[in-house]
């Protein structure tokens, strides 16, 4: 079999000849970002524990009456530890271990908001439709083991965490969620997040294991910033974005896992194209490898029974509300990207574009309050 690309960008750097690469990179990327100069602390270890680490800075024009709001975030991306047949709570440990690894780097480089891939405790075991022992992977957001191991990196590192996992709601009859759990620095549970927008496509067969999210669009006003989470599948509708962004979301985080076949073309473009469109910032997450499970599963479109989903391609980027981005972390390997953003950038490029001004919502309210009622026609003319 052929050797998995690393990344493009590693393409891009080895045949672009050097006096044309900037241009290249300002028009496939907005701009070509400053890099982060990081500790050398923080290389050495992640270089110790085998993981990328990236940092670029997203610098914006200084202002008279605002003083410059800049943050670190971090984004992680990793493969799972041990293999889908371990006993969960040996496989949830891994986990934990792997990220106190990588949130510890972060820690390192002053990062003060971090989010982790969607379901990040766990294989993507959601194709395969068995219950268990998926469903046992499923925890309480406000105090399973997975929450009180956030809480306590929380508060040692006076970092604010997103950590997406599979929710067990004891409140409400152990419905399970899709729900990202954002917990403070000062190691509170701020609030969840509940995933909108369930696949039902190729493999991703969620819909068996947990319900569209009722938690509409919150927005969470951290220390450092207002951050919101727009779960996976729903990077595909622009509205899911466009009301974290009315609620004043300045970053919104897109843990996601999603597959090369799937995806990958689209994966440049739909939270870069969020982050213009709603004069924010936007992360996508994605995780690595290939996760192998016992049982054959298919998933009615016609392909023989198979034991994966395919590859998780990684790539994990931010993107700017001026429409610049960073490079994508690696296809294949576990990374720590870290981005500095002046928070100003927001309403810097929503006073030059104005897509807020020129939205013309109440238009769209109006006939989108028509169009899904029972009795709409389309608004055809013919002659
Ligand atoms: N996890 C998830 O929602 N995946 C769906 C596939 C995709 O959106 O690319």
């Amino acid at each position: 079999m052929a050797e998995q690309l690393v990344s493009v960008e590693h393409v891009l750097e080895k045949y672009i000849p050097a006096e044309e690469l900037q241009e290249v990179w300002s028009v496939l990327y907005g701009r070509k970002l400053r890099c982060l100069e990081l500790p050398g602390c923080a290389v050495d270890s992640a270089s110790q524990h085998g993981f990328e680490l990236k940092g670029y800075m997203f610098d914006a024009a200084s202002e008279q009456l605002r003083k410059p709001r800049a943050i670190r975030i971090g984004l992680i991306q990793n493969k799972i530890q041990l293999p889908t047949t371990s006993p969960v709570a040996e496989q949830v440990n891994a986990i934990h271990r792997r990220i106190a690894e990588i949130v510890e780097v972060a820690a390192m480089c002053d990062v003060n908001i971090v989010c982790f891939q969607e379901a990040w405790t766990m294989p993507f075991a959601f194709c395969t439709r068995e219950r268990l022992p998926w469903t046992e992977f499923a925890e309480s957001a406000e105090n399973g083991v997975t929450t009180k191991f956030c809480q306590e990196l929380a508060k040692k590192y006076n970092i604010v965490i997103v950590s997406p996992i599979l929710e067990r709601d004891e409140s409400h009859g152990e419905t399970l969620w899709n729900t990202a759990v954002i917990i403070s620095n000062t190691g509170a549970v701020l609030g969840k997040s509940r995933k909108n927008h369930i696949p039902r496509i190729g493999d991703f067969n969620e819909s068996t294991y947990y319900m569209e999210g009722n938690t509409g669009h919150k927005v969470f006003q951290t220390a450092y910033g207002k951050i919101a989470v727009n779960i996976c599948y729903g990077r595909h509708h622009p509205l899911n974005w466009l009301m974290y962004s009315m609620n004043g979301a300045e970053i919104i985080f897109n843990p996601s896992a999603t597959v090369g076949e799937l995806s990958e073309s689209l994966w440049p473009i739909e939270a870069r194209n969020a982050a213009i469109a709603n004069h924010c910032f936007t992360c996508a997450i994605n995780r690595v490898g290939t996760e192998h499970f016992e049982n054959e599963f298919t998933s009615g479109d016609g392909k023989k029974a198979h034991h994966d989903f395919g590859y998780f391609y990684g790539s994990s980027y931010i993107a700017a509300p001026d429409g610049s981005r960073t490079p994508g972390l690696s296809r294949v390997h576990d990374g720590l990207l870290i981005a500095e953003l002046d928070l100003n950038l927001c309403r810097q490029t929503s006073d030059k574009w104005n897509f807020k001004m020129t939205g013309r919502h109440e238009m769209y309210a109006d006939e989108l309050a028509q169009a899904v009622r029972p009795d709409f026609q389309p608004n055809i003319i013919r002659e």
